[in-house]
């Protein structure tokens, strides 16, 4: 999107402003991502269990950097993150942020979508 994800269009990240489904599509495209009404959600296939601890462990740091984290349920060979700015109630430029980012994780790290 020019001048980069939703919140940012006017060249800053604007933090609070709660996102449609609309606002993010472009946005969340190729991230394995969806707006489910309320936050973004998406599910991961992993080898196994370890390589699912990997993956949460590498967007650990990343979301200890960018200073929002996901929820996250785990399981053999599968993981799921929902994203909420929990300080709003619902998805902000944030969320996308941290989706896009989680996105290209997985796919550096061979998770699938789905
Ligand atoms: C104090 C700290 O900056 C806040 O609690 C941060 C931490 N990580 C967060 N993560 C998410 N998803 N939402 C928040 O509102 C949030 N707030």
């Amino acid at each position: 999107m020019a001048g980069g994800p939703a919140g940012e269009q006017h060249g800053r990240m604007d933090r609070h402003t709660l996102l449609s489904r609309e606002d993010v599509a472009t946005d969340l495209e190729g991230s394995g991502f969806r707006h489910d009404g309320e936050r973004l959600t998406a599910e991961f296939r992993t080898a196994d269990f370890a390589s699912a601890v990997r993956l949460l462990d590498t967007v650990a740091v990343e979301a200890d950097s960018m200073n929002h984290h996901p929820d996250v349920h785990l399981g053999w060979g599968r993981i799921e993150f929902d994203l909420l700015s929990h300080d709003v109630g619902g998805v902000t430029a944030r969320d996308v942020a941290l989706a896009r980012r989680i996105g290209e994780i997985a796919s550096e790290q061979g998770a699938a979508v789905g």
